[in-house]
């Protein structure tokens, strides 16, 4: 059974179909590349899997569980991760305090008894847990508007892995990183025993992390398979024409 199964799902903005009859899924083990051009439509169906963009059709299953018309918290309960394009953290809050604040919400605790709950020092201890090893181990009490945007993207990934999702879906992690940034990443990436949608524009990352790739254009996805298989595959490259590069 697939963690993530994504059938004939579409979504039209007016006269544009933004998400054409998509249909994918993403395996345990597996970390599933989609890549296109930009306005391809990725975001869209980002925006649909998580919960926050109904579709017009089709179907989206989470562990064999129809959650099409599913909330947004719904779909996180039943172990849907996610990673933003934009920061989602509580900019005054430490990175200690972020995570703990995760690692609460999925236990469902209510903030103003955080300090008499007899759980409280499990909240800090599994935030302990969550940064250690990790290249913030040594920041846990800077706040997150102190972070420099590659420690803040790490830190995001942290707290999206505190709420043990059963499947991530990133969205553009490797976004105004720079190369050192990106290679820590990436290897942070790596340690992660999840299946995770990979939604990136920064091709080594993809070819360096993705077990299958999926390419988006104008709203279809035209080829999926390995990373050699997308590497040279003629549609593929005429839809990266201009960036041909990219796909070196
Ligand atoms: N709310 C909206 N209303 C109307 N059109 C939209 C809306 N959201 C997205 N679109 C259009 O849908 C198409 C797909 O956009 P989307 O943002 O999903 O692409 P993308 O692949 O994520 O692009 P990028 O790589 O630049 O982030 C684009 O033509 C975009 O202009």
């Amino acid at each position: 059974m697939s963690v993530l199964r994504v059938t004939h799902l579409v979504k039209r903005f007016g006269g544009l179909v933004a998400t054409d009859d998509v249909s994918l899924t993403v395996e345990a083990g597996e970390i599933h590349a989609l890549i296109g051009p930009n306005g391809a439509g990725k975001s869209t169906l980002i925006n649909q899997l998580c919960g926050e963009l109904a579709p017009d059709g089709g179907r989206v299953e989470l562990g064999g569980r129809d959650v099409t018309r599913a909330s947004v918290p719904a779909r996180v309960a039943l172990g849907l991760g996610r990673t933003f394009q934009v920061t989602s953290l509580l900019e005054e809050a430490t990175c200690r305090e972020n995570i703990a604040m995760a690692v609460q919400a999925r236990a469902g605790l209510n903030f103003r008894i955080w300090d008499r709950i007899a759980g409280r020092q499990g909240i800090w201890d599994q935030a302990d847990a969550t940064l250690a090893g990790t290249g913030l181990v040594a920041r846990v009490d800077v706040r997150a508007q102190d972070l420099s945007h590659g420690e803040r993207k790490q830190l995001e990934l942290l707290v999206a892995l505190a709420r043990k999702p059963r499947v991530l879906l990133l969205d553009e992690p490797m976004a105004g990183l720079g190369h050192v940034e990106s290679a820590q990443m990436i290897a942070q990436l790596r340690d992660i025993p999840l299946p995770m949608l990979l939604v990136e524009h920064d091709m080594a990352a993809v070819f360096a992390l993705a077990t299958r790739i999926s390419v988006l254009v104008y709203g279809r996805i035209i080829a999926s398979g390995s990373v050699e298989d997308i590497r040279e595959n003629p549609e593929v490259r005429a839809a990266y024409l201009g960036a041909e590069d990219a796909l070196c």
